[in-house]
This record gives structure tokens, sequence and C-alpha cells, in this order.
């Protein structure tokens, strides 16, 4: 049976009127679940016919997961371990938390810049080293300038990619007295608000890389982003830069690291991702990609998630969709008809068709569409006929309906 468009299923007729359920497949803290008013919403990992899924790391398979789900949270940035596509043809929103762990990032991109300019691996891994044998201590006084380095202020960083931890890193590195040149060809209107005006703006990656002393990568990782520093990057660089890539290990050629830290035009690789063939290397510092991971980016990242996947089940509000588009509505009229359907053309046709032949009457209704997928908030003045969502549900491209 195709549960997920019938009426008993996708549809969930009433939901202010019985308590929602919500199936925790990772642990997630206490403070993040109180969230949930506990009079109206059973929360645990032993919950069945969730109305959501909160997940963080574990991996879901949609195919199998239960007719009564609504909404996945993820508690992170991006799908993780989640099959999106499966997740969309139901209708289902996957819900994240691009920003919360923007400032984690920030401060470790700072940190990994800091250990670079003030060497501050070998620094460490020499008093390790010494440690072990007597009269350590008047040696490594006797040493001030074995490991003399720079320090940031008066540098030029260059940041490539303007969103949410791009922002964050140049602003700070303003503060900390850096030059900071800038370049993000899609950036929105947010980040611009966001950014510091003291940023400058580059023309060209290359021109980014001519004058900067370090280089800062906060792009996703794309077909158009793949190997974005590659060995032509090489050319371009100043003597020596220090390349930062908390981004994905995919956005730096490994091949032009290797080649440029062996003539000396990279001076550092610092990166949250160890990759074969790099990690071993002089010059290379690699973490076990520790961006993201604070507490606090966590607090943030569940409280953020469980906020949203509230206002899914409660208003039908989307926030933060990994594959639907946002949309919000304010609450007016009777009821509120929530649509889930494939970008098509006439779904809107259909759908006040179905309202008019029922003598519904819409008061307000907003719909938004992101690549293949589109939704739809209808409020109405009057109440819902049982055997309308099921008629809603079969209208072709449609994915999921509910009744709030
Ligand atoms: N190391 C970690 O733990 C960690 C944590 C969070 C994010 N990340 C990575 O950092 C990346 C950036 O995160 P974010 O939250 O700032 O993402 P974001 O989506 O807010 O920002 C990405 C920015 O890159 C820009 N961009 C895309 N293609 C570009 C190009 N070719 N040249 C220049 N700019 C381009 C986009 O316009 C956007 O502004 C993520 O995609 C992820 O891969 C890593
Ligand atoms: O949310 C996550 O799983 C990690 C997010 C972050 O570390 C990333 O690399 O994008």
């Amino acid at each position: 049976m195709d549960g997920l468009k019938g009426y008993g299923a996708a549809h969930n007729s009433g939901t202010l009127g019985r308590m929602l359920r919500v199936l925790t497949l990772d642990t997630v803290s206490a403070q993040a679940l109180a969230r949930f008013p506990a009079g109206h919403y059973r929360v645990g990992a032993a919950i069945d016919t969730p109305d959501a899924i909160l997940l963080q790391a574990a991996t879901l398979d949609p195919g199998n997961s239960p007719a009564s789900l609504k909404v996945v949270g993820r508690i992170g940035t991006g799908a993780g371990q989640v099959d999106v596509d499966a997740l969309s043809a139901r209708g289902i929103p996957l819900l994240h938390a691009p920003s919360a762990n923007a400032n984690a990032v920030k401060e470790l991109v700072l940190a990994g810049m800091l250990m670079a300019a003030r060497h501050l691996p070998e620094a460490l891994a020499h008093v390790a080293a010494e440690a072990a044998e007597p009269g350590f201590q008047q040696r490594l006084l006797a040493q001030p300038l074995r490991f003399q380095g720079s320090e940031l202020a008066g540098r030029t960083l260059g940041v490539v990619g303007l969103g949410v931890v791009g922002v964050q890193v140049a602003n700070t590195a303003r503060l900390l007295g850096m030059r900071v040149l800038g370049l993000d060809p899609f950036v929105t209107v947010e980040g611009a608000w966001q950014l510091s005006a003291e940023v400058m703006r580059t023309g060209s990656i290359n021109e980014l890389y001519a004058g900067s002393d370090f280089v800062s990568f906060h792009v996703p990782l794309n077909d158009a982003t793949r190997d974005l520093f590659n060995a032509a990057s090489l050319a371009h660089v100043r003597n020596g830069v220090v390349l930062v890539n908390f981004a994905r290990a995919g956005v730096v050629s490994s091949a032009a690291v290797r080649e440029g830290l062996a003539d000396g035009r990279i001076g550092r690789y610092v990166t949250d991702f160890p990759e074969p063939g790099l990690t071993s290397l002089d010059g290379v510092v690699t973490l076990p990609h520790l961006g993201a991971a604070t507490r606090e980016a966590a607090a943030h990242s569940a409280a953020m998630v469980i906020d949203q996947t509230r206002d899914y089940l409660e208003n039908g509000n989307l926030v933060n969709a990994v594959n639907f588009p946002g949309l919000r509505m304010p609450r007016e009229g009777r009821a509120r008809l929530c649509v889930a359907n494939r970008n098509q053309p006439n779904i809107l046709g259909h759908l006040t068709q179905v309202l008019g032949s029922a003598g519904v009457n819409i008061t307000q209704m907003r719909n938004a569409s992101l690549g293949a997928m589109a939704y739809t908030l209808i409020d109405v003045d009057d109440d819902v006929p049982p055997a309308l969502p099921s008629a809603m549900a079969a209208i072709d491209g449609v994915l999921s309906i509910r009744v709030i």
C-alpha cells in the first residue's frame, strides 16, 4: 500500500490535538530536548509511530521508516547519513542547522593559522621529545628563537567563500589586525550584510592568491570547487603561503600541495581532513575533522533543529530544510493545509480546484520551490471535510499532505 500519500498516513489531522511523538536515533542533550513541551510531546529512543525523527550520525533508510513520519531533523549541517532523495520522494523534509557550528569552525581556523604562524606543532613535539631527558628546562629555555614565528597582525588573509563560516573568519581576522581579501561570486545579501566593510573584494581567485599570505577555503565541495586550488594555482601564490582548508579535502588538490610544499611555494598546509600521502608530510598540519566539534555547536545545533521541527509539526513552517524550500506564513483561518509536492505545472491549480469543489474558502496561500521540490501552505476559513486531503493526495505530483 502507498501509505505515504493516503489520508491516514501522510495526512495528519489535528496535529495539535494529540501528543506528538519524536524518536531520537542519537543521544540528544536533555537540555535541548526540554524544548519539546512535556504535555504535548513524547520524546525518546523507543518511540514507535514517530511524527519526527531526530538524528546526528545515525543512518536512516527512509524506505524502511514508519508511515507516520513527517519530518526528520539532523542535528548538524547537511544530510549526514540520510538518503535525502528517498525522503523527498515521500514529501518529508530533512531539517538541519547550517549556521550553528560557524563560530566553532571559525575559532579552529584561527587556531590553525596560529599553529602555522608560530610553528606550534614543531614546538610542542620538541618539548615532548626533550621532556624525557633530565635538564630539559634549561635546554628548552636556552633557545628562545628556535621556533621564531610571525604575527597575524599586518599579514593578509584571503578568504575564498563568504558564507556563514567565511564571513566570520574574515571579520575576526580583521579584528586581529589582518588585511583581508574576500572572494565569493555567489555571496548572498545576508552574507554581504554581515561582512565587515573593511574586507576587500577581489575580482578573481588568482588575484586573491597573489595578495595573500594565508588563504582559507570556505566553499562547499561540488563539481565547480573540486580541486579549486590546483597545480596552476601555484603560479599565483605568494612564496611560502599558508593554505588553510576546513572546507573539504577535495577543494584543495593534494598533488598541488605536495608540489608546492616541495619547492617552498606553499609554506604550510593546515587541514581538517586526513589524507593518505599528505598527512605525514613535513609542513602539513592535519586535524581529525574537529571544526564543528564543540559542546556549544552541538547545543546550538540541537536547539535550532528542535525549534524548526516543532515549527514544522505545529505550524507547517519550513526553515532550513536540505531538500525543500524555506516557507513561513503566520497562521490565519480555521485550519492549515501543508502540501509537499513536485515542482511541476498546475499543482496549485489542482489544489485550489479541489478546495473550491468542496466549498472551502482560502484565507491565504503561499508556495515556494527549490529545484525539483515545492511546498505550499494554504490557510482556510472553513473546517476541512474528511475526504479533502485524500483528494489532494491523489493529485499527480503531490507527495504528502497534512492538515493542522
Ligand atoms: N571542518 C568542519 O568541521 C566544517 C564545519 C562546517 C562546514 N564545513 C565546510 O565548510 C563549508 C562552508 O561552510 P558554510 O557554513 O560557510 O557554508 P555556506 O553555504 O554558508 O557558504 C559557502 C559559500 O561558498 C560560496 N561559494 C560557492 N562556490 C564558490 C566558489 N567557486 N568560489 C567562491 N565562493 C564560492 C557560496 O556562495 C557560499 O557563500 C561547508 O560547505 C563545509 O564543506 C566544515
Ligand atoms: O554536522 C556535521 O556532521 C559536521 C558538520 C561539519 O563538521 C562539516 O564538516 O560540514
